[in-house]
C-alpha cells in the first residue's frame, strides 16, 4: 500500500482528499497534519469519519514526515504550502500541492496576481500543472504537481478542444463562471456566513481574479499565442459545484456536429470528460461528489459564436479528486482508482 500523508486535512479540500483515500484501494492514509487540531482524532473533528479513520492529527515535522509517506498532499492555504514543500522535495517525498504556489511557469506573474514573493521559485521548473487531459504524460515523470484551480479546471476543459484545433477567435473569450461556497474553504469569514450567501447570487473579482492568470497560461500554450480572456467569477447559494459558461467567436462556418467531433475525439479516451450530444445542458447536480466534468455545446448562427457549459464538483474535479487523479498517474497506478464511484445526485 502506498503511504499517504495529507497536510491541511482538516480543511473543506483536504477533508474531502481524506474522503477519496478512504476508499482507495491501493493507498493507506498514514499521517494526517493540522494546525489547530493537533492531537486530536481526525473523527471527532470529523465525525462522518468515525469507525473509518480514528486517527490523530499530528504537527507537520517536516523531518519525519519523509520516512512515514510516500506521498504528500499539501492542502494550505497560498504561501504557506510553497515553505513546507521544499524540504519534503529534497528528502525525495512525491508531492501534489492543491494551492496556487505551483501552477505558475513564471514566479513574476504569481507575485503580480498573490501580491507576494514566491517563498519557492527555484522548484516552479521542477513543478508539472496538474491538468491531466492536458499534461498526462509531464504528470507521470513528475515528483511535484501544482493542482490547478477549480475555476481554471472547468474553463480549460471546457475550452481546450476548441483552442487547440484554432476553431474561435482567442481574443473573443468570455468566461462567466459560479461556483459553491465551499470554494472560499471552511475557514469562516462573514461574506460566506449563511445569512450573507442564502438567497443571494452576486459576482465578484471582476476582472481581477487570480485565476485569470492561470487560464490564460494554459489557453496561450494551447493556442500557441498569447491570450487574454474575460472572467468573472460568481458566488451562488450552494455547498458545491461550479457551472463556467464561456463564450467565444467562431473563426469559420463551424456547425454544431463539426464541434462535436472535435470535442470527442479530443476526449475520446478521456475516463472524467464527458461532452452532451444529446441537445441537452449539463448541471452540477449531475458532478456533485465525482470527478467528472460535464460539458455542453451550443452554436448560436445569429451571433456566430460558441456558448460552452461545462459543470465539476469544486471539492473532487476541482481539487482533491484531481489531487488523487495526479497520484495515480504519477504512481502509475489505475488513473480512476479511488475514483470510480459516481456523484451524489441527491
Ligand atoms: N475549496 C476549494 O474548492 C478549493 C481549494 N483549493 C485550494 O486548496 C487549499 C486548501 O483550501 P481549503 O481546503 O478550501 O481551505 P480551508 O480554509 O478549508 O483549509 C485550510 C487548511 O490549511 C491549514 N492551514 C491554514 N493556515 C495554515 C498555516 N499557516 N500553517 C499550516 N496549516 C495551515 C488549516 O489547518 P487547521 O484546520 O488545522 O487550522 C486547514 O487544514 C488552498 O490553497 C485552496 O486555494 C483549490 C481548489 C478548490
Ligand atoms: C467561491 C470562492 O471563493 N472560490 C475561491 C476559489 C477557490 C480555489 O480554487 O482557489 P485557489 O486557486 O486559491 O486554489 C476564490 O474565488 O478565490
Amino acid at each position: 500500500m502506498i503511504r499517504v500523508g495529507i497536510i491541511g486535512a482538516t480543511g473543506y479540500a483536504g477533508i474531502e482528499l481524506v474522503r477519496l483515500l478512504c476508499g482507495h484501494p491501493d493507498a493507506t492514509i498514514t499521517q494526517i497534519i493540522s494546525q489547530s487540531f493537533v492531537g486530536k482524532k481526525i473523527s471527532d473533528v470529523y465525525p462522518h469519519l468515525k469507525g473509518i479513520l480514528d486517527i490523530e492529527c499530528r504537527e507537520l515535522n517536516t523531518d519525519e514526515l519523509p520516512a512515514q509517506c510516500d506521498v504528500v498532499f499539501t492542502s494550505l492555504p497560498q504561501g504557506t504550502s510553497s515553505e513546507v514543500i521544499p524540504p519534503l522535495y529534497s528528502a525525495g517525498c512525491t508531492i501534489i500541492d492543491l494551492s496556487a504556489d505551483f501552477r505558475f511557469h513564471d514566479a513574476a506573474v504569481y507575485e503580480q496576481w498573490y501580491k507576494m514573493p514566491h517563498p519557492a521559485p527555484q522548484l516552479l521548473p521542477d513543478a508539472i500543472y496538474g491538468l491531466p487531459e492536458l499534461h498526462r504524460t509531464d504528470i507521470a515523470k513528475a515528483r511535484l504537481v501544482g493542482n490547478p484551480g477549480c475555476y481554471p479546471t472547468a474553463t480549460l476543459l471546457g475550452l481546450a478542444p476548441a483552442v487547440k484545433v484554432g476553431a474561435i477567435d482567442t481574443n473573443s473569450i468570455i468566461v462567466d463562471a459560479k461556483s459553491g461556497v465551499s470554494g472560499a474553504g471552511r475557514a469562516s469569514s462573514l461574506e460566506y456566513s449563511f445569512c450573507e450567501c442564502d438567497e443571494d447570487m452576486k459576482a465578484y473579482k471582476v476582472a481581477q481574479h487570480r485565476h485569470t492568470p492561470e487560464i490564460e497560461q494554459e489557453l496561450s500554450i494551447l493556442a500557441q499565442n498569447d491570450v487574454v480572456i474575460s472572467f468573472t467569477p460568481h458566488l451562488i447559494p450552494m455547498k458545491r459545484g461550479i457551472l463556467a459558461t464561456i463564450y467565444a467567436t467562431l473563426k469559420n462556418d463551424l456547425s454544431l456536429e463539426g464541434l462535436l467531433n472535435i470535442y470527442g475525439n479530443f476526449y475520446k479516451d478521456e475516463p472524467f470528460v464527458h461532452i452532451y450530444e444529446n441537445g441537452t445542458l449539463p448541471s452540477t447536480k449531475a458532478v456533485a461528489g465525482s470527478n467528472h466534468c460535464h460539458i455542453g455545446l451550443t452554436v448560436d448562427q445569429r451571433t456566430h459564436r460558441i456558448i460552452i457549459t461545462s459543470a465539476i464538483d469544486n471539492l473532487v474535479k476541482g481539487a482533491a479528486g484531481q489531487a488523487v487523479q495526479n497520484m495515480n498517474i504519477m504512481l502509475n497506478l489505475s488513473e480512476t482508482a479511488g475514483l470510480a464511484l459516481p456523484g451524489y445526485y441527491i
